[in-house]
Parts: C-alpha cells; structure tokens; sequence
C-alpha cells in the first residue's frame, strides 16, 4: 500500500488527485493540505472534493503529518513546491511534482534534491501528450531542416504562467531533435516590421481563455503541405490519473530524477 499526501488538496489539480485516489485499491490517502489562511483548514478533505467522509481533515501544517507518508504529490505553485521539497528532502519522502514554469535555476535545486530522493516531474501527465513526445521526436528527425515549426499552447483564463509547461517541454524535444539550442532559436512574440522568417526558428505562441482545460498544436509547415499535431485536454482527471499512477511507480524507488516517460515505460 502506498500511502499519499495530496499538497494544494482543493485546487483544480489536487481536488481530482484527491477524489480519484479512492479508485485506487492500492493507494491511501493519509494527509490533505491547503496554503496557510486558507477557510477549510481542519475540514474532512472527502466532503470538500465530493467524496463523503474520509477521515482526512485538511492541514496547513505539512510537517506535523509528513512522516505518515510514502509519496507527496505537489501541483501547487513554484514556490510552495520548492518549500514542500526541502521538507521531502530533510524527511526522506518521494515526491512526484506536476507544478510547471520553473526556471532553469530552480530545476537545478530539484535535480540536486533528486540525489537524495526520487523525484518524478512532468508538466503533462497524461497519456497522450506522452505519447506525443516521442511521435514528435521522430517527425522533427525527418522534417526539421526542410519545414518551419510552430507550436501554439490554449489554456483557461486563470493559468498563471505562459508559455505552458507542455509547450516548453515540446519545444526541448524538438529542438533537441534538430540539433538547436532553444534559447537561441525560440521565439515567443512577433508584432510589428520582424522580416522574414528565420529558418531554424521554432515558435511559441500562448492564447488564454474561459475553461479551456489544455490544448497543444504542433504544425510543421512545408512547401505545398503542412503536418498539424494536436492534443486536447477535455479533463483534468487524465492528468490527476497520471500522477497517481506516478506515485505508485515511485513509491521505494532509488533516489533520482524521472519523469512521465520513466513511469509509462515509454523510454
Ligand atoms: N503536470 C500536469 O499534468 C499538470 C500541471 N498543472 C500545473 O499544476 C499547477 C497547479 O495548477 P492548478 O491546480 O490549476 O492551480 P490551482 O491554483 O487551482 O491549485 C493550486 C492549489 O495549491 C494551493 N497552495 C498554494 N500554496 C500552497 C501551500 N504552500 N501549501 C499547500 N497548498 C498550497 C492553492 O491554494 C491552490 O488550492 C500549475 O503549475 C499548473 O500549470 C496543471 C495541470 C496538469
Ligand atoms: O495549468 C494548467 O491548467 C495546465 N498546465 C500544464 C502545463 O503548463 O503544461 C499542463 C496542462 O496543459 C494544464
């Protein structure tokens, strides 16, 4: 049995993690927790994320139930994350990290935490993107040099950072793939006289908007023909599904850094 902490239990993310950990036989929801202030501190977290009584009562106070655990699983906010790891890493606990829009920096102090416990991270946990990151791989093999690659990210109008974790990640795939350094080929903005496009550069476009749940394209534009990749998101329960699944994976592994790759064997 795995036993779980669900960090930021009522937002979007964590009230799906939270009420779908019930279907899971071999995982035990054994702490809730909420940012400090927040009104339903000391409430069953069951009722709050609409699955009757769990005997779970919502914490602000992470380090008083911490040792209880096996696995945290943290989609939060970039600095609630890093807090949430010092504590992971002083107790010894796994974590599996779906926050996204770190910087560089700050993925070298989760890398340096990763020595010492196992870390999974991902800023899509869904099957499908997953998926899609290996398809993408092969297509920028072949296509790269001679089409013009775009990517364009659609999210819900309370996303707090642009462009999404996903279209970053898509963007490192490919840029690998082709042989690019992204901080010289990414472009994020055009707007006014820009020229003609260059020919190694790989866009990064960001829309916002109402409840869109997550929405990735890739297009790969030729002479005569384009190619379009998309994902779309319809629910978040196909991300919440992915980071339980993460943390059973992890649960007793070596110390390390993996990410959802590793945990669906698609590596
Ligand atoms: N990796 C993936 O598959 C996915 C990643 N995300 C990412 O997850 C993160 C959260 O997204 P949402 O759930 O939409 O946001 P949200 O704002 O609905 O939820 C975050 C929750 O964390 C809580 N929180 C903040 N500080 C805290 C602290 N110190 N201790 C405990 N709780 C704290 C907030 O009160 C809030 O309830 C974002 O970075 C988003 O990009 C979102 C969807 C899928
Ligand atoms: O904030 C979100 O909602 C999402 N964030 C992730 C990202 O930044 O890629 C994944 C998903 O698309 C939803």
């Amino acid at each position: 049995m795995t036993k779980i902490i669900v960090v930021g239990a009522t937002g979007r993310m964590g009230s799906r993690i939270t009420a779908l950990s019930k279907d899971y036989h071999d995982l035990k929801l054994v702490g809730a927790t909420e940012r400090k202030g927040h009104d339903a501190i000391g409430r069953d977290i069951g009722t709050i994320v609409g699955i009757g009584e769990t005997n779970v009562k919502l914490t602000d106070r992470l380090e008083d139930i911490i040792d209880n655990c096996d696995v945290i699983i943290d989609f939060t906010s970039i600095n609630s994350t890093l807090q949430h790891m010092k504590l992971a890493h002083e107790r010894k606990k796994a974590m599996v990290i779906g926050t996204t829009g770190f910087s560089k920096e700050e993925i070298g102090h989760i890398e340096e935490a990763s020595k010492n416990i196992p870390i999974v991270i991902a800023p899509n946990m869904s099957v499908g993107v997953n998926l899609l990151l290996k398809v993408l791989q092969d297509i920028a093999k072949v296509l790269g040099d001679e089409y013009d690659i775009e990517i364009v990210e659609a999210h819900h109008r309370l996303k707090k950072d642009a462009p999404s974790g996903t279209a970053m990640k898509m963007a490192h795939v490919i840029s690998n793939a082709v042989n690019r350094d992204l901080d010289e080929v990414a472009v994020y903005t055009r707007k006014g006289l820009i020229g003609e496009r260059t020919k190694k550069e790989i866009g990064i476009q960001t829309i916002r908007g109402g409840d869109v749940v997550g929405e990735h394209t890739v297009f790969f534009f030729g002479l005569g023909e384009r190619i379009e990749i998309t994902h779309k998101a319809s629910s978040r329960d196909t991300f919440a599904r992915g980071a339980l699944k993460a943390a059973l994976w992890v649960s007793g592994r070596t110390s390390g850094l993996y990410d959802m790759q590793d945990v669906l064997g698609l590596k």
